[in-house]
């Protein structure tokens, strides 16, 4: 078996991610996190009418003024949209936000007004508020059709709350891959103590929502045995799916299934093991109709490195974006060397530009370390002296 570099395996990784690019445009309540696939110009400028910045008095000429009221039919009536216009030497009471009545000069805010007794003429105790004051003007901050956001742009919440003030109901995004999951192995429990020869599920509560964190949508999610007609079925059934993962199995021995299934659906690896511990038969193939499928090990950890490894790749070329690059961190503490040409994932805690390799609890089946690092990193098969630096990738939620 091929054993790929594990940098080669992110970069194919990447790359099939950016040959399955899809986009399309979705509701705004559905692109939280995706990439603009295009960029998106105002259909309005902003503010899009002129209108008060203050609760008041809109105001014409010197005062006093003479006040206009209107009548309101009930308070469902949105009275920002209500106007009368103003010759010199009227006003007339204006919400905030509220809409601009012809003839206006400026807004005389509410705790500058002195009403007379009987409520018909309107003076101030600030003078006569200069001509403008207090009101906001039709694109004084965008014109229409200014550049909103760019293709490229991560859809923050920042931006929603934006776009949606632009008026915008749907974007045009790169979508995140639908996810088939399938948890294989005949030993695995998911609930209560597990018993000697069982082990409790170390994925299922918690890969969908890591998923999503890392940018794709879990479709759906199943547990098979490791049985050949379960394998098959599951293959079929999850045609509709881009990206089917499965942990468990990915080894050689006569349960696992895994290869097996890619050798007879005709698929083709983009790696099928990589020079990295722990993780090393993680694998990645393209099958026929071009669904991808990452075989994570089942070891929790080696499935674990894997995931942090080959996923962000592949969404971030799913999502037009460059690869990726690694940020590099100065380890606290030497690491010793290990096989000869496997690089090594360790669990880390990250601070700054430093970090703490945690040796110790760190092997494939073991997670109490990874339970408490906020990183991995990647330590060559020499080792490092500390203070060397090393990539780094972090662990997102
Ligand atoms: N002869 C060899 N044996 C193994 C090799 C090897 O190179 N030669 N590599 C070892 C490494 S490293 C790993 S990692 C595993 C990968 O094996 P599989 O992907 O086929 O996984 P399984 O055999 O199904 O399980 C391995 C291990 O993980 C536990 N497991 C499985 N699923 C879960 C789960 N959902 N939650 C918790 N733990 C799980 C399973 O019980 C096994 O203990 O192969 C090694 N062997
Ligand atoms: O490489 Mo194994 O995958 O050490 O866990």
């Amino acid at each position: 078996m091929h054993h790929t570099p594990w940098n080669e395996a992110i970069s194919a990784a990447f790359r099939l991610g950016a040959s399955s690019q899809k986009t399309a445009r979705l509701p705004l309540d559905q692109t939280l996190g995706r990439v603009l696939a295009e960029d998106v110009h105002t259909p309005i400028p902003l503010p899009h009418y002129d209108s008060s910045a203050m609760d008041g008095y809109a105001v014409a000429g010197t005062p006093p003024w003479a006040l206009k009221t209107q009548v309101f039919a009930d308070e469902k009536v949105n009275r920002h949209k209500q106007t009368l216009e103003l010759h010199p030497g009227e006003a007339t009471p204006i919400l905030t936000g509220g809409l601009i009545p012809p003839g206006t000069e400026a807004v005389l805010r509410v705790e500058s007004a002195v009403l007379s007794e009987d409520g018909a003429v309107l003076d101030s105790s600030a003078g006569a508020p200069a001509p403008g004051q207090d009101m906001r003007r039709a694109g004084e901050e965008l014109a229409e059709g200014s550049l909103a956001a760019r293709a490229g742009q991560t859809i923050t919440s920042r931006l929603l709350a934006f776009l949606a003030v632009c008026g915008f109901d749907t974007l045009p995004v790169f979508t995140a891959p639908a996810v088939s999951i399938a948890y294989t192995g005949n030993e695995v429990i998911t609930e209560g103590i597990p018993g000697p020869g069982e082990v409790r599920d170390a994925y299922s509560v918690q890969f969908p929502a890591i998923f999503s964190a890392l940018g794709a949508r879990v479709e759906s999610t199943a547990r098979l045995h490791d049985d050949w007609q379960e394998f098959t079925a599951w293959f079929e059934e999850t045609r509709g799916s881009e990206l089917l993962v499965l942990t468990g199995g990915s080894s050689t021995s006569e349960v696992d299934m895994l290869r097996k299934i890619i050798a007879e659906l005709g698929g083709t690896y983009a790696f099928e093991a990589v020079s990295a511990r722990p993780g090393h038969p993680c694998l990645m193939a393209v099958l026929p109709d071009s669904r991808v499928v990452l075989g994570l090990p089942g070891n929790p950890l080696a499935a674990h490195t894997s995931l942090y490894s080959y996923l962000p790749a592949f969404v971030a070329g799913r999502n037009g974006q460059e690869e990726p690059a690694r940020e590099l961190v100065a380890l606290t503490e030497p690491v010793p060397a290990f096989r000869k040409k496997d690089d090594r994932l360790l669990p880390a805690i990250v601070s700054g530009d430093s970090a703490q390799p945690l040796l110790h609890n760190a092997r494939s089946h073991m997670l109490s370390d990874f339970a408490r690092a906020n990183a991995l990193v990647r330590v060559p098969p020499q080792g490092t002296a500390a203070g060397e630096q090393v990539e780094m990738i972090p662990l997102v939620i």
